[in-house]
C-alpha cells in the first residue's frame, strides 16, 4: 500500500472525511430502519454521497492510477492495490469500481479503528488503575526493550480484555437486515422484507447479561485463570454471513496501538476537559476531546 507524508494536504483531508462519515453513519438515524423515511433525508444522503465520491476520485487518482502505470503483471504483486488489479485481469466477475470499493473499506476502516482507540484511551484518561494494569502486562512482556507485537497477546490477557470492554461500553452500530424470504424465528413468523437487527445495544448493557454494565471493568472479559474469556452474547462485530470483516484488523490493530501508547505514555485529560463520549456509539465527533500525552515520568522498576 502507498504511504502518504502526514504533510500531503490531500490525504488529510481525505482522512478527515472519512472520520465525518464514521461518525455520521453512527448516529443512527431513523432512516436506517425506517427505508420509507428516505424523503425527508435527502440532503443527509446527499452529503454522504458527496464525502463518497471525494473519497473514490481520491482512491482512483492517487491509489490505483499511479499503480496501473507501474505494475508488472508477471511479477509477484507488490502490495494490496497491485493483487486487487491482477486479480481483476483473471476475473471476468470484477470490475475497476470492486478494487475502489474494497480499498475505500479497509482505508475507511483506519477511522472505525482510530475512533475505537480513542474511546479506549478515554477509558484510560478516566480510570488510571486500567492504565497501570495495561502497563504492567506491557513491561513483563516486553521487559522494557522492545516494542508490543500480536505474538504478545497470549500474555497480555488485560489489554486485550480493556479493548473488548470499550467495544461493550461503546456499544457496536446496530446494522438492519432484510429478510430475503419467508421465514421464522424461535416461532416467530418473518415475512419476507421485515428490516430484522440484532439489538447490540441492549445485548451489551443490559443488566440481565452483565453485573454492573454501567461500570468499566475489563476484568469481565478475564477467567477466573486469568484468560481472555466472552459470553456467546457478546458480538459487537455481529454473526453469521455478513459479519464484519475487519474484526481481526480491528483487534490486533487496537491492540498494539492501545499498549504502544501506555507503554510509552501518561494518558490524561486536563482538569477543565470534559471526556465527552456518546452512549451506544462507538464514534467521536472529527473534532473532539484532547488528550494529554506525557512521556512516561517513572521507570520501568519504578511503575
Ligand atoms: C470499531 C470497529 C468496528 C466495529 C464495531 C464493526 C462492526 C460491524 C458490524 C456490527 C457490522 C454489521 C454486520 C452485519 O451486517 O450484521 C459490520 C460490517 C462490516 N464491517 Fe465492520 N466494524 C468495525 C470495523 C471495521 C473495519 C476496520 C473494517 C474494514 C477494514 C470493517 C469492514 C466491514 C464490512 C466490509 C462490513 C460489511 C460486511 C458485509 O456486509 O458482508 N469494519 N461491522
Amino acid at each position: 500500500m502507498k504511504l502518504f507524508s502526514y504533510d500531503n494536504e490531500e490525504s488529510r483531508k481525505i482522512v478527515r472525511t472519512f472520520d465525518e462519515i464514521f461518525w455520521e453513519i453512527n448516529q443512527g438515524y431513523a432512516v436506517d430502519f425506517l427505508p420509507w423515511l428516505l424523503p425527508a433525508y435527502q440532503g443527509h444522503m446527499k452529503k454522504l454521497a458527496q464525502w463518497s465520491i471525494q473519497i473514490r476520485q481520491f482512491i482512483l487518482s492517487s491509489i490505483i492510477e499511479e499503480h496501473q502505470q507501474t505494475i508488472n503483471l508477471s511479477e509477484e504483486p507488490r502490495d494490496f492495490t497491485d493483487a486487487l488489479l491482477m486479480h481483476l485481469e483473471e476475473d471476468p466477475n470484477m470490475n475497476s469500481q470492486h478494487i475502489i470499493f474494497e480499498l475505500e473499506d479497509f482505508l475507511g476502516g483506519h477511522s472505525a479503528i482510530g475512533n475505537l482507540v480513542m474511546l479506549s484511551l478515554a477509558a484510560v484518561a478516566r480510570n488510571p488503575d486500567v492504565a497501570m494494569r495495561i502497563r504492567s502486562e506491557v513491561d513483563s512482556t516486553t521487559g522494557g526493550t522492545r516494542g508490543v507485537s500480536l505474538f504478545d497477546k497470549a500474555t497480555m490477557p488485560y489489554t486485550e480484555a480493556t479493548i473488548l470492554e470499550t467495544l461493550r461500553t461503546a456499544s457496536s452500530p446496530i446494522v438492519p437486515h432484510v429478510a430475503s424470504q419467508n421465514t421464522s424465528i424461535a416461532g416467530y413468523t418473518v415475512e419476507k422484507g421485515t428490516v430484522v437487527f440484532l439489538n447490540n445495544y441492549e445485548l451489551n448493557i443490559g443488566e440481565q447479561y452483565w453485573s454492573n454494565p454501567q461500570l468499566f471493568q475489563p476484568e469481565r472479559f478475564l477467567s477466573k485463570e486469568g484468560n481472555v474469556t466472552k459470553p456467546e452474547y457478546f458480538i459487537p462485530f455481529s454473526t453469521g454471513k455478513r459479519m464484519c470483516i475487519g474484526q481481526r484488523l480491528v483487534q490486533g490493530f487496537s491492540f498494539i496501538l492501545l499498549a504502544s501508547i501506555i507503554q510509552h505514555f501518561d494518558v490524561s485529560a486536563d482538569q477543565n476537559t470534559e471526556i465527552r463520549t456518546y452512549p451506544a456509539c462507538v464514534a467521536v465527533p472529527p473534532d473532539t476531546f484532547p488528550l494529554i500525552f506525557t512521556p512516561r515520568s517513572c521507570s520501568r522498576t519504578e511503575v
